[in-house]
């Protein structure tokens, strides 16, 4: 099949990916939206339901990363170890039920409220669109968080599909989201380019068949991006508006 000219391959100052690109599936906490404000919020206020000691910004940063579930968890366990004896000695799945339960009410009532949009997502999605990319968004936070959240950043209207990490029966860094998200898109993984911030959008990328690039920037679990396998980075989404 002959590929339409505007879907060409990447060449990007040091970037070259050559295969033709014809979709991007661009992961949301860290790649297009800062939400670590949103997450502090939603957890404090979770961990002031359960009369848990409040966590910070700085410790959530390298939790973040492999949906809700895994989050909730570590935070659990780390305010259970900040806590009185009597309460550290309590086990932090009893309380899942019910951290998540409060988690859930809090994230949603504050959604976007403590989060900003990084610099050049705007541009950089526009200049997908004008490759004639069809654009989905593929995170790893849950589909009823994420679809509200884009919906207030004014970015909903980019992506023609929107799956969150409860959307198939595993999340990123297994390459099955990615696989799905091709089939939906109807594009092939080597000519569908996955965006993100972190080694989860990487590896499944790479398992996947994906090329992949990251945003500098981000959380990708406290660690260097640099070190990270990809088919190189970006220091925003802006870039991909270079020709
Ligand atoms: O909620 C998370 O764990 C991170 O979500 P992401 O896949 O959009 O980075
Ligand atoms: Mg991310």
């Amino acid at each position: 099949m002959q590929v339409p000219l505007l879907f060409n391959p990447i060449a990007l100052n040091s970037i070259r990916i050559n295969t033709p690109i014809q979709a991007a599936i661009v992961d949301l906490d860290g790649t297009m939206v800062d939400t670590l404000g949103d997450f502090a919020a939603a957890l404090n206020g979770m961990l002031a339901d359960l009369a848990l000691p409040a966590i910070t910004t700085a410790t959530i940063e390298p939790m973040v990363g492999k949906g809700s579930e895994h989050l909730l968890n570590l935070v659990l366990k780390h305010a259970l170890a900040q806590s009185a004896p009597a309460q550290a000695a309590i086990n932090s799945e009893a309380l899942f039920e019910r951290a998540w339960d409060r988690y859930q009410h809090h994230y949603l009532a504050i959604n976007g409220q403590f989060s900003q949009l990084y610099p050049g997502v705007l541009a950089g999605l526009q200049a997908m669109q004008q490759r004639g990319w069809k654009l989905a968004c593929l995170t790893n936070k849950p589909t009823a968080f994420a679809l509200p959240l884009l919906q207030a950043k004014g970015l909903d209207s980019f992506f023609s599909q929107v799956f969150g990490g409860d959307a198939f029966e595993r999340k990123k860094p297994d390459p099955l989201p990615l696989l799905k998200t091709c089939e939906a898109l109807g594009t092939l993984p080597q000519h569908t380019l996955m965006l993100g911030d972190s080694r989860n959008d990487a590896q499944a990328a790479r398992a996947a068949g994906c090329p992949v690039l990251l945003v500098r920037y981000g959380y990708n679990h406290g660690e260097p991006v640099e070190a990270v396998d990809t088919d190189g980075l970006l220091d925003s989404l802006a870039d991909l508006a270079q020709r």
